[in-house]
């Protein structure tokens, strides 16, 4: 890398936005569903682009994508602020390792190991700059980084195995949290635990996890309900709800 010793880390957005949305049930990817006057993914492009502690976003999609070219068009004040990569690969996981990959590519020697990437799921348009960089304020000086969660609240129940409509036991919550995201780590760390879970063949759902496979502990910090995930056709009044206040 081509930077002083005195280099102070940089932070970049990765927004992994490949999936289909099959839960949502559109003829399109739910992504570009729109949402209190803009698409799913614009609100998220737009927090980033907002915040000037993000040195620049990179949003992956898939390679056959028809639909974010049109998007970008209509928003002008991206441009310079957000790279699309036609990376998206079968998984979450694999987008943003992908992602990962075609990142450093783009941005060679603007760019070192140690600059913390960002992840947020383009299904979650609720989040904001107060909660971002809440995330970034928190775990600036943080070894191993961290991830928004919400502690859980309600009671938890385990279904049975033959008859998932019936209860086999109450789970204790203690301890327990939902992740959210962004989920923000040094480059080279999540690069390595994302490679680790592949070449273990892990299921994994979030970024955090991988890192959790390499030993290490990520920060949970307080996210918030407006950040949750849109995938079901119910979500999307919620969702309007939470964007349709100031964010
Ligand atoms: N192959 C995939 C699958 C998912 N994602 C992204 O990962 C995030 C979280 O995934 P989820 O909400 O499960 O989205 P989908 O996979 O699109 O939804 P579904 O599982 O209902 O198909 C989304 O921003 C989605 O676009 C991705 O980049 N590449
Ligand atoms: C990463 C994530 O948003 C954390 O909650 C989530 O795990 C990804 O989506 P999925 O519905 O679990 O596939």
């Amino acid at each position: 890398m081509s930077q002083s010793p005195s280099h102070s880390p940089r932070y970049f957005g990765l927004i992994p936005a490949a999936g289909v949305g099959a839960r949502m049930g559109k003829e399109f990817p739910k992504q570009y569903l729109p949402l209190a006057g803009k698409p799913m993914l614009q609100h998220v492009l737009d927090t980033f682009a907002a915040s000037t502690l993000i040195t620049h976003t990179f949003v992956v999609v898939s390679a056959d994508d028809g639909y974010i070219a049109a998007m970008m068009a209509a928003a002008p004040h991206l441009a310079d602020r957000v790279t699309v990569l036609y990376h998206g690969g079968d998984s979450r996981h694999l987008s943003v390792l992908n992602g990962l990959a075609a990142m450093r590519g783009r941005l060679r020697d603007q760019f070192s190991d140690d600059d913390w990437v960002l992840v947020h799921d383009a299904a979650r348009p609720g989040l904001n700059v107060t909660l971002l960089e809440r995330l970034m304020a928190a775990l600036k000086e943080d070894d191993v980084g961290g991830l928004l969660a919400l502690p859980v609240v309600d009671t938890l129940k385990r279904g049975a195995s033959t008859d998932g409509e019936r209860v086999k036991e109450t789970v204790p919550r203690d301890a327990l949290w939902a992740a959210q995201t962004p989920q923000m780590f040094r480059y080279q760390l999540l690069q390595r635990a994302l490679s680790y879970a592949l070449d273990n063949a892990e299921q994994i759902t979030d970024d955090a996890s991988a890192v959790e496979m390499l030993g290490l502990q990520p920060r949970l910090v307080a996210g918030s309900p407006r950040n949750f995930k849109v995938t079901l056709p119910h979500d999307i009044e919620l969702a309007e709800l939470f964007l349709k206040e100031s964010k």
